[in-house]
């Protein structure tokens, strides 16, 4: 028995439900009849109008569901959500969830769930929200389903789902690519990461050719277009040559640095043969530097491939064809955005087809210590700046004009004491003692780099 019946009910409230159900019952009586009379088509046009005039009006906004899942696979668009939505967190925002794993350099923080999060799209206002709902179908662990719903007028539809996708989908990709840990990768070791502290702004040399390479770097990956309507691979050659300790590798990893790019260091002496060079080179990623240091002692590829004539088994190792043909025939149809370092200490030593237009487009000669050179390390060493300069500069200045010093010399000396008298002193007893040491006087080292464009379209950019 219920506790409450019809006849408990005020008087007004009994009459207004069976009102209700006179009407149901009017409804379903009207329906079979025409359900019987009429032909289908009519019949829905006729429940259309009805339902127009006779039921709430629905709501105006759409919500789209974005799982964090596609069976058992991840969900691209979840995760780019999970990122992009981080850079619109506000103060609105009251409980956010915070995170590290052991790699991180920096915090994750995200919103804790039901949290909303407004997002403006060409006008369109567009609410995002953290949803975390227990799994039914979940077997044992973890069962909490994640998602976000991203609710907006439905008007925009169409141009959500094409453009402000797109748009979240390509600003996670920016800025993870931000956020990224380097790798640093060898045939000897699994990918480590890559923490060269080694910036253009630490990079001892000439401010304006440090410019020019930024310039050339710049261009190169915002040209992908430009490559793909030439009909080249979009890839780029850098020989840097120079005695050692000019900062070569300081380059490599600052040029790193910058693009955001992973480093894998090529050891050519342990490679046995031309497709193990292939085999290693498709491993490599897109965006990635590739780098083959010393290229005049690693590996004598010339007498190598003098030799394949005679020796049946040395047709299988690795020659200087099946390197040029990496450089140049592989390189063509396979990875994006790729860049091929080589570094010598003698590029009087390299094989002049190495050295062929169109192989390595960029030559930068790494040389002595310049004054601005010097410049950089005292301002990175012990924080003196032109505004603060030391009493013994000037003279430093005049001693490494006349002498061949190596930057990493120089970087020596100036590490040996956090008191800059004491390094600039030092610095000056060795510049002396190396000056008479040696009397030889610079010759083409004046110059800390230089920059030998050697593509067409770099020469006709020059003119
Ligand atoms: N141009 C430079 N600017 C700043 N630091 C430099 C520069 N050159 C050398 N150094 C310092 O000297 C160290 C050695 O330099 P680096 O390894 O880059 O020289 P390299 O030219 O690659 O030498 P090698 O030919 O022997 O490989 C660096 O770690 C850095 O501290
Ligand atoms: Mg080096």
């Amino acid at each position: 028995m219920y506790p409450l019946s019809f006849k408990d009910m005020p008087t007004s409230a009994s009459s207004l439900f069976s009102a209700y159900a006179s009407l149901a019952a009017f409804i379903m009586l009207v329906r079979s009849i025409m359900d019987q009379l009429l032909p289908h088509e009519l019949r829905s046009y006729i429940f259309s109008i009805f339902n127009k005039f006779f039921y709430t009006p629905r709501s105006l906004d759409m919500t789209i569901i974005i799982d964090e899942k596609c069976g058992y696979i991840s969900n691209q668009v979840y995760e780019a959500a999970e990122v992009y939505i981080r850079t619109k967190i506000s103060d609105l925002n009251e409980r956010l969830r915070v995170s590290k794993t052991p790699g991180q350099k920096t915090l994750n923080i995200a919103v804790d769930k039901d949290q909303e999060i407004i997002d403006f799209f060409d006008g369109i206002k567009l609410r995002w929200c953290f949803v975390c709902a227990e799994d039914k179908k979940g077997g044992s662990g973890n069962n909490e389903k994640h998602q976000f719903e991203l609710t907006f007028n439905k008007k925009h539809r169409a141009k959500v789902i094409d453009s402000y996708m797109q748009h979240v989908l390509a600003r996670a990709d920016a800025i993870r690519q931000e956020e990224k840990v380097l790798k640093l990768d060898s045939q000897y070791s699994g990918p480590i990461d890559l923490e060269h502290p080694s910036t253009f702004d630490t990079l001892a040399m000439d401010p304006e050719l440090k410019r020019t390479i930024i310039e050339d770097l710049d261009r190169f990956v915002r040209r992908k277009e430009f490559y793909r309507k030439i009909g080249k691979a979009w890839k780029r050659g850098y020989l840097l040559y120079g005695p050692p300790g000019t900062g070569k590798s300081s380059l490599i990893a600052a040029m790193a640095n910058y693009l955001k790019f992973d480093v894998y260091d090529l050891e050519l002496t342990s490679i046995y043969d031309n497709s193990e060079l292939r085999r290693i080179m498709l491993s490599t990623s897109n965006r990635s530097i590739l780098v083959i240091e010393d290229i005049d002692c690693t590996v004598d590829l010339q007498n190598r491939e003098s030799e394949e004539g005679n020796n049946e088994q040395s047709n299988t190792r690795l020659t200087l064809s099946g390197l040029l043909n990496f450089i140049d025939g592989l390189w063509s149809s396979c990875g994006d955005e790729r860049i091929i370092v080589f570094t010598t200490n003698n590029k009087d030593k390299l094989d002049p087809a190495l050295l062929r237009p169109g192989r390595m487009d960029v030559h930068i000669h790494m040389s002595y210590c310049t004054p601005s050179g010097f410049r950089v390390l005292a301002s990175n060493y012990l924080g003196i700046h032109e505004s603060n300069a030391h009493r013994l500069c000037g003279e430093i200045e005049g001693l490494i004009e006349s002498t061949e010093v190596t930057p990493a010399e120089v970087a020596e000396e100036l590490m040996k004491s956090d008191d800059a008298d004491v390094a600039l002193e030092g610095l000056v007893c060795f510049l002396k003692r190396k000056k008479s040491e040696s009397s030889k006087i610079k010759g083409e080292g004046t110059n800390n780099i230089e920059i030998e464009e050697t593509d067409e379209d770099a020469k006709k950019k020059q003119t």
